[in-house]
């Protein structure tokens, strides 16, 4: 089994009074596509916003490529590997599509080649010139990954990729993630759309009132049904 890429263990976190974490166990292994799946309100979008150091009132321990990243200030971040594009995508609208690009720093190597990145988005090739602005939904989301991509970090975590686009970009967005999966990339994202989050994670961790209520593989989906129904209300 390959090496654990982030683990968190026992982590709390509070929005000033609000006690939103209670306790978040989870480990994602290197090369992993890893899905949390949970209803509104349970904790997900704070598990990624602690983890990238955005939420500084935390207990808890996460260890990134082996690093203690309580010592980590959030603009060093991206530095030490983690990517994060978040539910509402951070465009520059003022920015062309290639200002945007080129926007974040590079800090390691093996980040993806500007040209490789165009031929996996075609469409931010043809619009490289458009500020941001002018850009659907769908190639918002497109341009928020492809940044990511270049500047090298060993982990991308994805706040609903899919929330608000048509089923044509969603599935776009699946064949995105599945080449970069090939690639040897690791994802951790929250997703509510499941059909699509079955098709692209390796393992799933369902999440209830602020900690993880189960972790399973893509694998036992069809027996963990239920618990799903229950838990997700769907
Ligand atoms: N900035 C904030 N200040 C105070 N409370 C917040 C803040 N952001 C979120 N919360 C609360 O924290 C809890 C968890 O929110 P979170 O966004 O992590 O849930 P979620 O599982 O991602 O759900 P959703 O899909 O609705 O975003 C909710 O009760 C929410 O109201």
């Amino acid at each position: 089994m390959a090496a654990p890429l982030l683990q968190v263990s026992n982590l709390n976190a509070w929005y000033g009074e609000s006690h939103i974490l209670h306790g978040v166990d989870m480990t994602v292994r290197e090369g992993e596509t890893i899905t949390i799946l949970g209803r509104n309100g349970v904790g997900k979008t704070t598990t990624l916003r602690t983890i990238m150091g955005i939420i500084r009132e935390r207990k808890g321990e996460i260890r990134f490529n082996g690093r203690d990243m309580a010592g980590v200030p959030l603009h060093r971040t991206a530095h030490v590997g983690l990517g994060f594009v978040p539910e509402e995508r951070g465009i520059f609208s003022t920015l062309t599509v290639e200002e945007n690009l080129m926007l974040p720093p590079v800090v390691a190597e093996g980040g993806m080649p500007v040209a490789e990145i165009y031929e996996l988005f075609p469409n931010l090739y043809e619009r490289r010139g458009s500020p941001g602005t002018k850009l659907s939904g769908g190639e918002q989301q497109m341009l928020a990954i492809a940044r990511i991509l270049r500047t090298g970090v060993k982990l991308l975590i994805l706040d609903e990729p899919t929330e608000g686009l048509a089923p044509v970009i969603v599935q776009r967005i699946g064949e995105i993630l599945k080449t970069l999966k090939e690639r040897g990339m690791t994802v951790l994202m929250v997703e509510q759309n499941f059909r699509f989050a079955s098709r692209i994670a390796d393992r799933f961790y369902l999440m209830d009132h602020g900690k993880m209520v189960a972790d399973f593989p893509v694998g036992e989906l069809p027996e963990r049904m239920d618990t799903l129904h229950k838990v997700l209300g769907v």
